[in-house]
């Protein structure tokens, strides 16, 4: 899947550095966190839901792929948009042209039958959000994804399951492993230690509610990353009449009972939309994007006080429906970025752009709170470090993140290692660095399977 990516015969995407002055609107595709749990939620409603937005990129059909393997029935169409303004169309009005996104229909089952088979791929989502469903899904499901997911931090969640009553065999270590499903799964009282990744406490809260006892969870242990994330679960939990308490921080109380199904629409993703914003900045242009939440709980949103930082203006003009509006960022005026310091430990995901950032700042930058990406998608630290160090940069991993000292960058190979935010990254760099080549520029369909069109469009000005 490479798009208008024009791979050279090694497979190589030559990264188009800017040759016009950056105007630019882009439509940026669903969010992958609320696509990821809307899908969650709705399998485990009451009765059927509508979801509108949701992202379609390789991480949200691994998701419906594995719901139906767990007898989840979800019908999909797409749906059509015009670049700009609020409303919605059909194909042909008013110039509307698809997007990665759909309209989909959930229809859960009366109990979950396992059809014996789930492939994660390399989403973390995927992973420890369906676990905890696999583990009341009757029959035994074999539950694997890429080579690369092996090697994510998971034993804590199995082990928290295994507490909970799941018939996860004791020595399981991680992924690829067997689950035998146990429809009245115990649930109750459990402690985790959830530093490696937010995920597993998500997991558990989506599916909290359906367990006998409910959920009474606690994470002990040394930081627990990606807050808002966990927020994000636990506002959705809310808006579909899930009862869940958090007396104090770090523990979630969930009461057993019904997950109320409701429609939900998807705003688009505010994390996928970081590069395309960085790009505004790096270049001195503007970018726009068109459906921007005027409230979210995406940690996405939190790059803009950091863009604000480093000198661009950012500017919410909201639409006439009051719950969105286009977003602009243009860039400060000059070359010469500050440096910056910025804990990342609330919008991990956002450190590869934010990074790219930081080897083009002019004073010394640090990105502090991110070393549980060590267990993202790869080591991005070690990646991100050893990308750069190879263009010239100087920079330096710390024990939670990165730190940066002005250098002279020049082009050359940059791996992806599988890793869609890595690719990006590389790609923003791309854009004011000549000779930038990205090994696998096609791993961006993890969340923008169109990524390589768009950004071509946005550093050529024509379409691909
Ligand atoms: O719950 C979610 O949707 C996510 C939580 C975060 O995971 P970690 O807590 O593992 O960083 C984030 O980085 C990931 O991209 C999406
Ligand atoms: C960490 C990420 O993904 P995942 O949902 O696979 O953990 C990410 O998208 O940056």
């Amino acid at each position: 899947m490479h798009g208008c990516s024009r791979p050279d015969p090694e497979g190589f995407w030559a990264a188009p550095k800017l040759r016009h002055a950056l105007d630019l609107e882009v439509v940026i595709p669903g969010s992958k966190s609320a696509t990821a749990r809307a899908l969650v939620v709705a399998a485990l409603s009451d009765g059927p839901s509508t979801i509108t937005g949701g992202l379609d990129a390789r991480d949200t059909q691994l998701m419906r792929d594995a719901l139906r393997a767990l007898g989840v029935r979800i019908h999909t169409s797409f749906l059509y948009g015009s670049t700009s303004g609020e409303a919605f169309g059909t194909p042909g009005s008013d110039g509307a042209q698809p997007l990665a996104a759909g309209v989909w229909r959930v229809l859960p089952p009366a109990r979950f039958v396992s059809s014996g088979d789930i492939d994660c791929g390399l989403a973390g989502t995927v992973a420890r959000f369906v676990l905890p469903i696999t583990a009341m899904a009757e029959g035994r499901t074999y539950v694997h994804g890429d080579q690369a997911m092996s090697a994510r931090p998971i034993r804590p969640l199995l082990d928290a399951l295994i507490d909970l009553g799941a018939g996860i065999p004791d020595g399981a270590f991680g992924i690829p492993l067997t689950v035998t499903g146990r429809p009245d799964l115990p649930g109750g009282p459990v402690i985790i230690d959830s530093s490696a990744s937010s995920q597993f406490v998500s997991g558990l809260l989506l599916s909290g509610s359906r367990f006998r006892h409910g959920l009474d969870l606690r994470h002990v242990g040394p930081t627990l990353p990606s807050l808002p994330h966990i927020q994000m679960t636990i506002d959705i939990l809310r808006e579909h009449g899930v009862r869940i308490e958090e007396p104090e921080p770090a523990h979630w109380v969930v009461a057993p009972g019904p997950v109320r199904a409701g429609d939900i629409a998807i705003e688009p993703d505010l994390s996928t939309a970081a590069p395309f914003l960085a790009a505004a900045v790096v270049t001195d242009g503007t970018v726009r994007i068109p459906h921007w939440p005027l409230e979210t709980n995406q940690p996405g949103a939190l790059l803009l006080p950091l863009l604000e930082q480093l000198g661009a203006r950012v500017h919410l003009e909201p639409g006439p429906a009051g719950r969105t509006g286009t977003l602009s960022v243009t860039g400060p005026g000059h070359w010469d970025l500050d440096g910056f310091d910025v804990d990342l430990a609330d919008a991990s995901e956002l450190t590869p752009v934010v990074a790219a950032l930081g080897v083009l700042t002019q004073g010394p930058s640090r990105i502090r709170g991110v070393g549980h990406i060590r267990g993202h998608e790869t080591d991005r630290l070690a990646a991100l470090e050893a990308n750069f160090r190879s263009m010239g940069a100087d920079v330096e991993q710390t024990e939670d993140g990165l730190v940066f000292r002005p250098a002279v960058l020049h082009g050359g190979p940059w791996g992806a290692y599988a890793d869609h935010r890595l690719a990006q990254a590389g790609a923003l760099l791309g854009l004011v660095v000549s000779g930038v080549m990205i090994d696998d520029i096609g791993c961006t369909s993890k969340t923008m399977p169109s990524f390589p069109s768009a950004w071509w469009s946005l550093a050529t000005g024509t379409g691909r």
